[in-house]
């Protein structure tokens, strides 16, 4: 019977003694800096700050007035009615509505122009962010998680914005009703006020009790819930290799081993979670019991009155309610500092540095120098990624960047395109430094064809328009005909109005290429940086791609990671990198006669 009352549904609870000792062990995350960080989120609340001034009256106000309803029970109680002097009663009746009416609405309009202060400091707050991610520059991004960066613009400001919804109003207005509720009590019988307390440790080590195992239940569920959910997602998106692989049995014993775990862990939560409400009732209860019976033999002794006993009754049982607050509130709003803190953190970090010159119109020739570029990626590399590099290409030529992985040709196009900055040396286009020139004129005259090109979860037209977003359809529609992607467009079920996945799912690997070549003639470059396909794409395909390749690249600079022998026969130039270093250069014929490193790589197949 015992056993069944431990374990009703055949389950242990999972909280052991060790993982009590760790939570214990374990602090709540805190700000380094909370009043810095405090001060600033007061900037943000920004003109709403005279409203938040007046919110934080209010709050005080009905903290005043609802310690006031309670007392005037008591007035009612010891002057009118154990008196029988009902001369006064209505009007003493009508105050005590009036409190309670302005209590109400006192209570609403906090929690009205709360929301809204919060909702607009929120707002302020997650635009800064993502302003702020678009001026950073890629070096940021390559030092971060997607993940985690994804995490500062979701959980942490969704922790501020509760925070600033509820828990501010209900922090602050807890402290006062425990401050004025002590002071009131103490005034009127110090006694029964230690006799009304004697609760509160008991309710602190309940509390503790529960709390510490429903915290460590709650996460544990919540890991229970992000494994069950991360399966699903992965069966379901990888439903053929399921299949291909006859692993459905395996795949539903693992399911049942996750879903089994989500059932015990939430039971266990559960069930001590609903045990707060009940103890809590049950100590409320004791207290009541206790400042009855205790107010009853000091009213015997005339020590106190009959309306003070109420008085105290009423206040043992409000005093509980911002007791529990503060404790649930007290992690919520440290983590909620601390979430802040880290947002704060990116919005501090530098940004790209741009060119101080405002020569925005200026249309690129395409004329390109590596003069003696030397470049790391971090600093305390070892040695440098790009070393030494110097060339040049004639405004509408091509040059093919052929080396082994890992050589420095993808570096060679990100530095181009002015990713990162060069650590020595200088980059010029049209013979001006690139620092000199404003990125905005450098990238919106720069295309980009990827190896695996990205797409929008938008219509096919508006990824194709991309590339120069006040494009007309007519423009679209020809630059798709001339990447050779109007046939197969016109063949999607709503044909340019067709909506894209973002891993663009629905259409082909080479269909995905063709339409990124769209996207780039519709953006008419200067300078264009392509990355040739490896993967291997049907004939039919590979010959349309190729064919719009050359169009695209018709009296336009080109920078080509080439991966085929065709592609390296028809550049103007070949630049041959090994370990960073550009180890030959020229044309074809001068290349193939210093028989070197390119002419190995001819011979060997390895082009
Ligand atoms: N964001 C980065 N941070 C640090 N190191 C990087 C970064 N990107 C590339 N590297 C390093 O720089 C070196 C050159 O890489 P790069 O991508 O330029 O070579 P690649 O010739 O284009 O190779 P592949 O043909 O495989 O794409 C590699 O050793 C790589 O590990």
């Amino acid at each position: 019977m015992l056993n069944f009352i431990r374990k009703p549904f055949g389950y242990e609870p999972i909280v052991t003694k060790e993982d009590l000792k760790k939570s214990n062990k374990k602090k709540v995350e805190k700000a380094s800096d909370w009043k810095g960080v405090l001060s600033r989120i007061w900037k943000l609340v920004d003109e709403q700050r005279f409203l938040l001034i007046i919110v934080l009256l209010l709050v005080v106000v009905s903290s005043a007035l609802a310690l006031l309803g309670p007392y005037l029970i008591g007035v009612i109680i010891d002057e009118y009615l154990t008196k029988s002097n009902f001369a006064g009663l209505a009007k003493i009746i009508g105050i005590l509505v009036i409190v309670y009416v302005f209590l109400s609405v006192s209570m609403y309009l906090q929690s009205y122009w709360m929301i809204g202060i919060s909702q607009q400091t929120i707002y302020r707050m997650r635009t800064g962010l993502f302003n702020k991610l678009q001026k950073l520059p890629v070096s940021f991004f390559d030092r971060r998680q997607h993940g985690e960066l994804m995490s500062r613009m979701t959980n942490d400001i969704e922790n501020v914005s509760q925070t600033l919804n509820s828990s501010f109003i209900q922090v602050f207005s807890s402290i006062l009703t425990l401050v004025g509720t002590t002071a009131v009590m103490l005034l009127l019988s110090p006694l029964l006020t230690v006799i009304t307390l004697t609760i509160v440790p008991f309710m602190y080590f309940a509390m503790r009790w529960i709390t510490r195992r429903t915290s460590k239940l709650f996460k544990e569920q919540q890991q229970a819930v992000g494994e069950l959910n991360g399966m699903i997602e992965e069966t379901i998106s990888g439903q053929r290799i399921v299949k291909a692989f006859s692993q459905e049995s395996r795949m539903l014993e693992e399911f049942s081993v996750k879903s089994d775990r989500l059932k015990r862990t939430g039971f266990w939560a559960l069930t001590y979670s609903g045990f707060i409400p009940k103890v809590m009732n049950l100590l409320n209860n004791a207290s009541f019991t206790l400042v009855a019976a205790a107010g009853g033999i000091l009213a015997y002794y005339n020590y106190v009155t009959i309306g003070e006993i109420v008085i105290f009754t009423e206040y043992a049982r409000q005093f509980t309610r911002p007791l529990n607050d503060l404790a649930n509130q007290f992690n919520t709003v440290l983590s909620a500092i601390a979430g802040a803190e880290r947002v704060f953190t990116i919005m501090d970090e530098p940004e790209e540095v741009d060119a101080a010159i405002d020569n925005k119109d200026y249309k690129l020739i395409g004329d390109v120098t590596f003069e003696n570029v030397t470049f790391r990626y971090n600093l305390e590399e070892e040695s440098p990624i790009i070393q030494h590099v110097s060339f040049h290409v004639d405004a509408g030529k091509t040059a093919a960047l052929v080396g082994a992985t890992g050589a420095g040709k993808t570096t060679i196009m990100q530095l181009l395109a002015r990713f990162y900055e060069v650590n020595d040396g200088r980059i010029l286009i049209d013979g001006i430094p690139m620092d000199q020139l404003p990125r905005h004129t450098l990238r919106s005259q720069t295309a980009f064809v990827l190896q695996d090109p990205f797409l929008f979860e938008m219509t096919v037209k508006e990824n194709i328009r991309y590339g120069k977003l006040n494009a007309t359809d007519e423009e679209v529609i020809n630059a798709a005909k001339e990447a050779n992607a109007h046939d197969f467009i016109r063949k999607l079920p709503n044909g340019y109005d067709t909506i894209l996945t973002a891993d663009g799912g629905e259409i082909s690997q080479g269909q995905k290429q063709l339409l990124s070549i769209a996207r780039a003639l519709v953006a008419d470059p200067a300078l264009l940086l392509l990355d040739e396909a490896t993967s291997s794409i049907d004939t039919v395909t590979e010959l349309k791609i190729q064919e719009a390749l050359e169009r695209l690249m018709e009296g336009r600079t080109s920078f080509v990671i080439a991966h085929r022998l065709n592609t390296v026969r028809k550049a103007d130039l070949v630049f041959v990198m090994e370990g960073g270093k550009l180890v030959e250069s020229g044309d074809q014929e001068e290349l193939l006669k210093q028989k070197g490193l390119y002419y190995n790589m001819l011979t060997n197949a390895k082009i």
